[in-house]
């Protein structure tokens, strides 16, 4: 794994567990809107584990600990969570160690940052905005920019395309499943970040090309 290299014209990232440690506001937005709906609240570690799937999917998620819940009470439940979050979205999320200095060495090595969420678009702008990450990226797409979201390999030819060059060329870094699978599925390579969201599933059953501690341990595998 040591030896992978890959030449990366693009670099396309993930958001949610890679470049930013999200989980204790989604949590506190979560277990808000359970409170709103008379619920129990659920441990941030549960909460974790649900991350990465979008933020209607992580909703339903922590009330189905419960009991499964209706549509309605999913929409009532993700109408708290989104006033709840969009106005804590930085309370206590923050940037993993050593992002901005890779984020700024990429760009200077004339490589086209992405960033590739599920996240909704309504909290990535402003996530991103809030924490200085916004300008190093050439291009944003959230989990409803597209028709489809990761593990849909959409949202990674999409930038390709738009940045003219084959899947090939790209190199997408996550930390779960679904991006790996999206990875995969566009014919793009993978690199798997050690850290992050991935509930229970071990490591190694992500099968990325190669893995990495921090983001600037992404540089010297790159071309
Ligand atoms: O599930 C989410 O909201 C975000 O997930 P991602 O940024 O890891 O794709
Ligand atoms: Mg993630």
């Amino acid at each position: 794994m040591s030896q992978a290299s890959f030449a990366a014209d693009i670099v396309l990232i993930d958001l949610d567990g890679t470049l930013i440690d999200t989980a204790p506001d989604l949590a506190g937005a979560a277990n808000h809107a359970l409170h709103s709906l008379g619920r129990e609240p659920a441990a941030m570690p549960v909460i974790r584990g649900f991350i990465g799937n979008g933020v209607r999917e992580l909703m339903r998620r922590a009330l189905a600990i419960q009991d499964e819940p209706s549509e309605a009470e999913l929409d009532a439940a993700m109408q708290e969570f989104s006033a709840y979050y969009g106005a804590h979205l930085t309370a206590h999320s923050v940037v993993y160690p050593g992002v901005e200095d890779a984020l700024r060495t990429l760009r200077e090595q004339q490589r086209k940052l992405v960033c590739i969420t599920n996240k909704a678009e309504q909290f990535t702008a402003p996530l991103l905005e809030r924490l200085g990450l916004c300008d190093y990226f050439d291009l944003v797409l959230s989990g409803d920019s597209l028709p489809r979201k990761k593990p849909d390999p959409l949202p990674l030819l999409h930038a390709a395309e738009h940045f003219g060059v084959g899947p090939d060329s790209g190199l997408l870094v996550g930390d779960s499943i679904n991006d790996t699978q999206a990875a995969r599925a566009a014919g793009m390579p993978v690199v798997a970040v050690s850290y992050g969201y991935r509930g229970d599933m071990p490591l190694a059953d992500l099968a990325a090309d190669a893995v990495i501690d921090t983001l600037p341990q992404l540089l010297p595998l790159l071309r």
